[in-house]
């Protein structure tokens, strides 16, 4: 396919997504069955043009004056791939494969430097409308900046597996792929992604099949860090997933004391005994509820009540902190969404005071930017709980060995991650001591 034939697909693609209100993998599954010709290379043009089109699908009507697809699109390669006028015009010839040519209206739109001094907050910022309030409460001032930096593209990172190799000795491995260091996790490899959103293939690297590296952010890397979890500690990871966070905790304790993974979703949890045995963790034990975890029903974590060192929760949120893997899921995201993850968080952190001994401590992690879910839940579990404290961010960052960590703090003494001050996906972290 030519360049052009790609971006008439992206705008094809883009308007499927819109009428009807399908993710954005599941319309371009659908475009590429319907079309055996397109290659590899093609599929993942359209895919990164789609994808960066949704990044910037606000800013990038606003400067066109249309919210269509083609408007879109249009104002993507302008903001976002830096083309000029005559590049887009050239893009846009009308001829076989080509989208229409420009209008007068569209030329004369791209003939000024784009300019977004006069667009509001949440188009300045990419972002849905209604979540401006939450922007200005998190970033005030900064909500432009902060959020203008999660529109950008994130780099591949990948956590090094101190269970079984060190960083210089994996760098040393996949040199081929041209690896830098994490700027601030001690742990974390970057690759470079390329202009059609993809990184190198790791999945298939000799050094990933025995569990040498996970691919993970490095903000989901600092994030376990600053849990402050220790060799010889007990530790459960209530929301596990697939266990990122349960793997670079298992890497952190180096095989010493017991971290009992568990969460609500059996299903969620199947990968993880597969990773867990990759990895050469020895201390892991995952408990998987009978069905899903209800509360009304015998906890599988009974036994442990009130002895854990330490419980991470790493809660069930919106994701708004990792909006740049994710472009589609900010045009997604709906208020009852937030409302019913704010329950979730209860839930979880209410589960989690039931866990921790007297001395321990509760690390609460979101990846989200969301003062709602993040000092709001917060708060409100200390209003349901006497008994603890939230622990100083200046002595978290330091028992971490994170003491110069580039962050925010939340009014509630909360870190918070960002991409603009930190360089990683959005994360935060809270850790409450109980007394
Ligand atoms: C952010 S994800 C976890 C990601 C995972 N820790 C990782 O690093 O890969 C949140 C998880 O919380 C789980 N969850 C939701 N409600 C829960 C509850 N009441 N108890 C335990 N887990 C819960 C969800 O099933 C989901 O897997």
């Amino acid at each position: 396919m030519t360049p052009a034939a790609r971006i008439a697909a992206a705008v094809e693609v883009l308007a499927d997504i819109e009428a009807r209100r399908r993710p954005a993998p599941d319309a371009l599954k659908d475009w590429g069955l319907a079309r055996r010709f397109a290659g590899s290379k093609d599929r993942a043009a359209v895919a990164s043009l789609v994808y960066d089109a949704l990044r910037c699908r606000a800013s990038a009507a606003f400067l066109m004056g249309a919210e269509t697809p083609r408007a879109v699109v249009i104002g993507m390669l302008a903001r976002l791939r830096n083309l000029d006028a005559a590049a887009i015009a050239g893009l846009f010839s009308g001829e076989r494969h080509a989208p229409e040519p420009l209008t007068q209206e569209e030329a004369a739109r791209l003939s000024v430097p784009p300019s977004l001094a006069d667009a509001p907050a949440h188009v300045a910022g990419d972002f849905p409308e209604w979540l401006a309030p939450s922007f200005a409460a998190a970033f005030g001032e900064a909500a432009i900046d902060e959020m203008q930096a999660m529109v950008a593209r994130a780099p591949l990172d990948i956590r090094v597996n101190t269970l079984t190799t060190t960083r210089e000795a994996l760098a040393g491995e996949l040199e081929h792929f041209a690896p830098r260091q994490t700027p601030h996790s001690a742990d974390g490899l970057r690759f470079t992604v390329g202009e059609d959103g993809r990184g190198p293939s790791l999945q298939s690297e000799p050094s990933f099949l025995d569990g040498q590296f996970e691919i993970q952010d490095e903000g989901s890397q600092l994030a376990a860090r600053l849990t402050l979890a220790r060799p010889g500690e007990r530790i459960v990871d209530l929301c596990a997933g697939a266990g990122g966070k349960t793997l670079a905790l298992a890497a952190l304790m180096q095989n010493g004391g017991a971290l009992f993974a568990t969460d609500v979703d059996t299903r969620r949890l199947v990968p993880l005994h597969g990773r867990v045995a990759r990895s050469g963790a020895s201390h892991v034990e995952v408990r998987s509820p009978k069905g899903r975890y209800d509360p009304a029903r015998p906890d599988p974590l009974a036994d442990l009540a009130g002895s854990i060192d330490c419980v991470v929760v790493d809660a069930p949120c919106t994701g708004t902190g990792t909006w740049r893997r994710n472009p589609d899921a900010k045009w997604r995201l709906r208020p009852g969404a937030l409302a019913e993850r704010v329950k979730d968080q209860a839930v979880v952190l209410d589960r989690a005071a039931r866990l921790v001994r007297p001395g321990g401590r509760i690390a609460y992690i979101t990846c989200s930017l969301l003062p709602e879910e993040n000092d709001g839940a917060v708060t409100a579990f200390m209003g349901r709980h006497d008994g603890f404290a939230v622990a100083p961010i200046a002595d978290v960052l330091a028992a971490a060995g994170l003491p110069s960590l580039p962050h925010r703090e939340t009014p509630a003494g909360g870190i918070l991650l960002t991409p603009r001050v930190t360089g990683t996906d959005g994360f935060f972290v809270t850790v409450l001591r109980r007394l």
